[in-house]
C-alpha cells in the first residue's frame, strides 16, 4: 500500500524511541507533505512528496490529500470482556450517588461479576468482539483487556479464554491482563486471605499453565484491596513471570503506587488522587503513569494531575478504561479530547500519550505506537483538518476516516 499527499505524516519518533518522559512528550514529529509505503504489514518507506522515488511511481496509490495519517490509538487500559451494561446505575449516579456507594448497595463490579458468571464463553466473546471492532473503527490499533469479572476460577478462566479468542480473531496485537483482585466476592467478604489464597493456589497456577494472562493487576484501594494484599499477590504473579499493572489511587491516595513500584510495575493506572510524594516514588521508576480521563469524565471524580506529572518528568500515558461501570466507552478520540480539554495536555503531549506511550504501557513500542521504518502498519487516515490540534479540539466528533491494519483497509 502507498499512501501520498499525505498533509502530515504524525509520530515519527526514531525507532529505538520507546517511551517518552516528561518534556519529551512535547514533541510530535510530523513530516508535512509526505507519503509513506507499506509493505507486508510493515512500514516499508517514508517522505517527503518532493522527494518521492520514482521507482514507486508505479504502485497503486491512495491519495490523502487534506488528510493527516496517525500511528492508531494504543489504549492499555480495558476491561471489554462483560456481560451486560450497567446503566440502571447511571440514574444512581445522577441522583449524586458515588462509586462507592452504588458497588455497597449491590451494583458494581460484584454486580458485573454475577451478571458474567451466567454468561457462555460465546455469549462474552461475541459482545466484547462487538465493542472491540467499534474500538478499532475508532482508530485503536493495540489493546490491553482485563479480567476481574469473573471472581471465581472458572469465570476469571472463562474470562481469558475469551481474550484468547480476541487474540485469534482480531489482527492487532492484544495483552491480557489476570485481575481476580479486583473486589472480594460476596462470600470472601469476611475472609479476605480465603479469596486471596484461592486467587495463589488455585486461579494462577491454572491460568499460567494455559499461558492465559500477560500481566497480573489489583484493584489496591480502600474497601477493595489493601497494599499488604496487593504485595501478596503481586509476588505471587511474579512467580509465574506475570509482571503487575496496578489501579492506584482512583478514590483515595493509597500506597498503591509504592506498593507497585516495589514490585516493578509495568504501569499505575487512573492517579486520580496524587501527592508529591506520589510523583518521588514514581520519578526514580520506569513505571508508566496510565492516565484515564473518561473514567473522572463519567464518574465526576477529579482528573488527574497530568500536568504535575509531566513536569516532574513521568511518562504519562492515555487509555480509556472501557467498562459498564466507571467508564462504558471505548472511544481514545475522546480520551484525547479529554486530557486536552480537562487536564491541560497540549495536544502533541495526549497524542503520544495516547500512541508511544500506550504502547510502551502493553511492551509493544518497539513495534507499535509511532511512524518508524520496520514498524508495524497500524495506522489511521483522518478526515481532511485544518490541522492536527483539529483533532482532539472536534471532540465527539471522529476525524478518523479510514482504519489501515498491518498495511490493510479494515472495513470491521
Ligand atoms: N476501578 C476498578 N475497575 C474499573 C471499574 C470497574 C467497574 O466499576 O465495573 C475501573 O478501572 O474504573
Ligand atoms: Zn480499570
Amino acid at each position: 500500500m502507498l499512501i501520498t499527499n499525505i498533509k502530515g505524516l504524525v509520530g515519527l519518533h526514531p525507532k529505538d524511541k520507546l517511551v517518552l518522559r516528561g518534556a519529551e512528550l512535547n514533541h510530535l514529529p510530523v513530516l508535512e507533505n509526505a507519503w509513506i509505503l507499506i509493505e507486508d504489514g510493515l512500514i516499508k518507506d517514508f517522505g517527503e512528496m518532493k522527494h518521492f522515488p520514482s521507482s514507486i511511481a508505479h504502485l497503486p496509490s491512495y491519495s490523502a490529500e487534506g488528510r493527516y495519517v496517525f500511528p492508531s490509538w494504543c489504549d492499555s487500559h480495558t476491561h471489554i470482556v462483560f456481560a451486560a451494561s450497567r446503566e440502571e446505575e447511571f440514574a444512581m449516579k445522577i441522583q449524586g450517588k458515588t462509586y462507592e456507594e452504588i458497588a455497597a448497595a449491590g451494583g458494581g463490579i460484584l454486580n458485573s461479576a454475577n451478571k458474567l458468571q451466567k454468561a457462555t464463553e460465546d455469549e462474552l466473546f461475541e459482545s466484547a468482539a462487538t465493542r472491540l471492532k467499534q474500538m478499532i473503527l475508532q482508530g485503536t490499533g493495540a489493546v490491553e483487556i482485563k479480567s476481574g469479572y469473573g471472581l471465581t476460577t472458572e469465570s476469571e478462566i472463562k474470562m481469558l479464554r475469551v481474550i484468547r479468542r480476541l487474540k485469534a480473531h482480531f489482527s492487532i496485537p492484544i495483552k491480557a491482563t489476570f485481575l481476580a483482585a479486583h473486589a472480594f466476592p460476596a462470600e470472601f467478604k469476611d475472609d479476605h486471605q480465603g479469596y486471596i489464597s484461592l486467587i495463589i493456589e488455585e486461579m494462577l497456577p491454572r491460568i499460567a499453565e494455559e499461558k492465559l494472562a500477560d500481566y497480573i493487576d489489583a484493584f489496591c484501594e480502600k474497601g477493595f484491596f489493601s497494599v499488604e494484599e496487593t504485595d501478596q499477590i503481586l509476588k505471587a504473579g511474579a512467580k509465574y513471570g506475570l509482571k503487575p499493572k496496578i489501579h492506584a489511587n482512583q478514590l483515595s491516595v493509597s500506597g498503591a503506587i509504592e506498593v507497585a513500584v516495589k514490585n516493578k510495575a509495568i504501569s499505575v493506572d487512573h492517579l486520580e488522587e496524587s501527592n508529591p510524594e506520589t510523583i518521588e516514588t514514581l520519578r526514580n521508576a520506569d513505571t508508566i503513569v496510565t492516565l484515564l480521563p473518561s473514567c473522572s469524565f463519567y464518574l465526576g471524580i477529579p482528573f488527574a494531575d497530568a500536568k504535575s506529572f509531566i513536569k516532574a518528568g513521568l511518562p504519562v500515558a492515555l487509555a480509556t478504561d472501557y467498562n459498564p461501570g466507571s467508564t462504558p466507552s471505548g472511544n481514545m478520540n475522546f480520551v484525547v479530547s479529554l486530557g486536552c480539554i480537562k487536564m491541560k495536555m497540549f495536544p502533541e503531549q495526549a497524542i503520544n500519550a495516547a500512541t508511544l506511550n500506550g504502547a510502551a504501557a502493553m511492551e509493544l513500542s518497539n513495534s507499535h505506537g509511532s511512524i518508524a521504518i520496520g514498524k508495524n502498519a497500524n495506522l489511521f487516515i483522518t478526515k481532511p483538518m485544518p490541522s492536527i490540534a483539529y483533532l482532539p479540539y472536534s471532540f465527539g466528533e471522529s476525524q478518523v476516516d479510514t482504519v489501515i491494519l498491518n498495511g490493510e483497509i479494515y472495513h470491521g
